[in-house]
């Protein structure tokens, strides 16, 4: 019989909110457990953010050097690609950052439990460790469980032993012609690396465009970007059939009849939360109709002291915000109040250049029947953008009709992410457009634009 030890808390799936509330609130004082089935850090250090982005960052280089003679430089052949020393790379800095997180843990004093967890009575959770089962509970558990890559029941995709971005981010070999299946974050991000590093791609996407959640103009750029990078963009289009081997020669057949041939295909058709075979049943815990936990906006799960964090929860899926949770976490455990209500939530596609999005898209301004006045630029304009050789793009920003706030901001450009943040704080400052306006940018800078940009807001009613 497998004694059961108690703490004040057990969090379990280590992701991002249970890591950090777990360090947080041992270095409190309180007795903090955490089950990981192994990923030190979650998933995002090992086999999501930081990984993608460390590949991404190789793409970039490559496709670069195909552009130094405009630079004034000239080489003396193609840049070789060495696939092998690209994962190497990655691997390196998903070494560091576990290093990083494993030391953190250690100086903080939780307890960490590494195997795979399951519930096998309403509060207590059963871990599989290497050297044995042990079992815990908790006054309060949190549960941070993560998604894994959803494969969709296509016939043969299975068998096909598709890549995820998990498999996809060890390749030590490129893969001549990948078929990607899903044109959302992983696809595009994924598509444009591969293809910069010099693979053919096709991306196959069930909808009329990419990133499903952005304006139709967004997308469009989006779209036309990749496809002069040469990748050819398949829509509207459902997968009938997958046959073959992916790492040999793939075939994907559409449903109206046409086929792709590849080397490879890449699963990156959304994501599927780990609550499957773990007991949540047995401890009380209600999922949505989507499989994820339903949580109130304190995250709450419909059993007594047990709560949810992270993509589990169904909370957008993004590191920043799964630390946001624990905010929500900590507040709860502390007696306060913050919550999940109305939070805002930005965003980076880490594509080249990158695209980024805050508050309102002009079409959930419309859903929501807020007026707006919209100013839109051409990144061409920015001197910035110029002198870097990084013309592509655009800001586009909305601004309420009869006050100056700013409603939303996407950019596709180079470093949108770092600009998006400087419209992200004039938001949470609550300051009208015109302060970005007016403000006194350094030149030249990329976020100078901006001041070209709000100088374009139509006047108000
Ligand atoms: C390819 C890719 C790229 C991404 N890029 C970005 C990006 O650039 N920026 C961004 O903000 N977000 C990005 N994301 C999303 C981001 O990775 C997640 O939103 C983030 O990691 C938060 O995850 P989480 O805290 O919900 O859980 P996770 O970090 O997934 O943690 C869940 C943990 O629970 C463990 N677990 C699950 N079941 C059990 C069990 N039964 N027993 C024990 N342990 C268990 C898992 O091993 C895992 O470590 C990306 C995602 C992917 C897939
Ligand atoms: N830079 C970032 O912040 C970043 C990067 C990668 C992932 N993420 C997070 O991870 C999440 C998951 O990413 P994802 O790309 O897997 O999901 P996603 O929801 O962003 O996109 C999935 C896409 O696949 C399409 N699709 C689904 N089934 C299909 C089918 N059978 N055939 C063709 N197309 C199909 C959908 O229409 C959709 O456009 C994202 O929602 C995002 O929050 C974030």
């Amino acid at each position: 019989m497998v004694e059961t030890e108690h703490y004040d808390i057990v969090v379990f799936g280590g992701g991002k909110a249970g890591k950090t509330l777990a360090m947080d609130q041992a270095s409190a004082g309180r007795r903090v457990a955490v089950v990981e089935a192994g990923m030190i850090g979650g998933s995002c250090i090992n086999i999501a953010c930081i990984p993608t982005k460390a590949l991404v960052r190789s793409a970039q280089l490559v496709e670069l050097s195909h552009h130094t003679a405009t630079l004034g430089l000239s080489k003396s052949g193609p840049v070789a690609l060495d696939m092998s020393r690209v994962a190497a790379r990655t691997a390196e800095i998903v070494a560091g950052m576990v290093a990083l997180n494993r030391a953190a843990f250690e100086a903080s004093g939780f307890e960490l439990l590494l195997g795979w967890g399951r519930f096998v009575d309403p509060r207590t959770i059963e871990v599989e460790t290497e050297a044995g089962p042990r079992r815990v509970t908790g006054d309060r558990i949190y549960l941070n469980l993560g998604t894994k890559a959803a494969i969709p029941p296509i016939p043969g995709l299975r068998e096909a032993d598709p890549l995820t971005h998990v498999e996809a981010l060890l390749l030590e070999i490129l893969p001549t012609r990948l078929l990607v299946i899903g044109g959302g974050y992983i696809g595009m991000e994924m598509a444009q690396a591969f293809r910069h590093l010099g693979s053919e791609i096709v991306v196959i996407e069930a909808g009329p465009q990419l990133a499903a959640r952005e304006d139709a103009d967004v997308a469009a750029a989006i779209g036309g970007l990749l496809e002069r990078d040469g990748i050819e963009l398949v829509f509207n289009s459902r997968v009938a059939e997958v046959s073959g081997h992916s790492g040999t020669d793939v075939m994907v057949r559409l449903e109206d009849g046409r086929t792709f041939s590849g080397t490879h295909v890449l699963v990156a058709a959304g994501r599927t939360p780990m609550t499957g075979g773990i007991g949540l049943d047995i401890a009380g815990v209600d999922l949505t109709e989507r499989g994820f936990i339903r949580v109130d906006e304190t995250l709450k799960t419909s059993a007594a002291g047990i709560w949810a964090m992270g993509e589990v929860a169904g909370s957008p899926m993004f590191t920043h915000v799964s630390l946001d949770d624990y905010r929500v976490a900590k507040s709860g455990i502390a007696g306060g109040t913050y919550n999940t209500a109305g939070r805002m939530v930005p965003y980076v596609v880490f594509i080249d250049p990158e695209f980024a999005r805050v508050g309102l898209s002009e079409t959930e301004a419309r859903k929501a029947g807020i007026a707006y006045r919209l100013a839109k630029m051409p990144m061409d304009i920015v001197p910035r953008a110029r002198t870097l050789g990084e013309r592509t793009g655009f800001m586009k920003a909305l601004v309420a009709a009869d006050d100056d706030r700013i409603l939303g901001f996407a950019m596709l450009g180079v470093q949108a992410g770092e600009v998006m943040a400087v419209v992200q704080m004039a938001m949470l400052g609550g300051l009208p457009y015109t302060a970005l306006r007016d403000a006194i940018l350094a030149h030249p800078t990329v976020s100078e634009g901006l001041g070209m940009l709000f100088a374009r807001v139509p006047p108000g009613r």
